[in-house]
């Protein structure tokens, strides 16, 4: 299952301060004897879409490995102002919210009632979810083309159908930040573009902040300004401006002997 985390709302610093979602200093993780990051640094000034890019294994889900907590890491990890060293469980105490690469569900369960588990943080006690939850919960369906899945089961539909109900669940979410792991890997070309729309009209009207892990280039010229790409296969990653220009010269990059030798 996707994990439903909660937004931070305790000893948050003053709303007067400015908080950048993300920072990330002289960040180095891997495993055990392969380094990945090797001294990342960089910062998301405010909401924005940040797309992830780079080879297969250059260390893409590595990093959100250490933002979730997941493996140890030196260097700093600030979400919203707030040190991840000090927070116990980074991911469950809600400063994030995550939709890894793969997600399975072991038992039927009506799409909707899933979806609406990302209304989790308002239910910390048996209490059942409410008639304005489920309303929430089908607006999120409709927001990502899935509406008419609402009442099937969630273990029957296709892996690009499950793919769209854990984003609806996503989006009801309230987290700092969001990572999204290869959202559109299974899914058909129309909507790997409605994907990446939902996205920005994500960051565009309701000020979220998403990092999200792509394959999809071709799908990234089409942006509109405001965000950023950040290639892991570059000897030193930098947090470059969502430009069609640079999507294609990373994708150059990518495509390049030089880059491949690299890996
Ligand atoms: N627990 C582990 N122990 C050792 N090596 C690992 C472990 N998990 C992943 N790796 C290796 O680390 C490298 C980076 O893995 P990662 O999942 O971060 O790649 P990625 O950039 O997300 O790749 P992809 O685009 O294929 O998803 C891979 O070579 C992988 O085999």
């Amino acid at each position: 299952m996707a994990e439903i985390l909660h937004t931070q709302t305790e000893n948050q610093p003053s709303s007067h301060s400015v908080i950048q979602p993300l920072l990330i200093e002289n960040l180095v993780a891997g495993y055990e004897q392969r380094v990945l990051l090797r001294n990342l640094f960089f910062a998301v000034p405010g909401p924005a879409f940040v797309a992830i890019v780079g080879h297969n294994g250059c260390g893409k889900t590595t990093l959100f490995r250490a933002l979730t907590g997941r493996i140890p890491y030196q260097g700093t990890i600030q979400v919203a102002g707030r040190d991840l060293r000090t927070v116990a469980r980074p991911a469950a105490e809600g400063l994030l919210a995550y939709l890894p690469q793969r997600t399975t569900v072991g038992f039927p369960i009506a799409v909707r009632e899933l979806v609406v588990m990302g209304r989790y943080r308002h239910h910390r006690f048996l209490g059942g979810y409410s008639t304005s939850d489920y309303a929430l919960a089908d607006q999120a369906l409709q927001q990502v083309g899935a509406a008419h899945l609402a009442m099937q089961d969630f273990t029957l539909l296709s892996g690009g159908e499950q793919q769209l109900v854990w984003l609806a669940q996503l989006s009801l979410q309230e987290a700092a930040l969001y990572l999204l792991d290869e959202p559109t890997q299974q899914l058909d070309v129309y909507y790997r573009r409605r994907v990446f729309a939902l996205q920005q009209q994500w960051v565009a009207e309701q000020s979220k902040t998403i990092l999200c892990i792509t394959h999809d280039l071709d799908n990234l010229t089409s942006f509109p300004p405001g965000g950023y790409l950040l290639n892991l296969s570059r000897t030193t990653p930098t947090l470059l401006p969502l430009t069609p220009e640079v999507v294609l010269a990373e994708k150059a990059y990518l495509e390049s002997e030089e880059s491949f030798v690299r890996w």
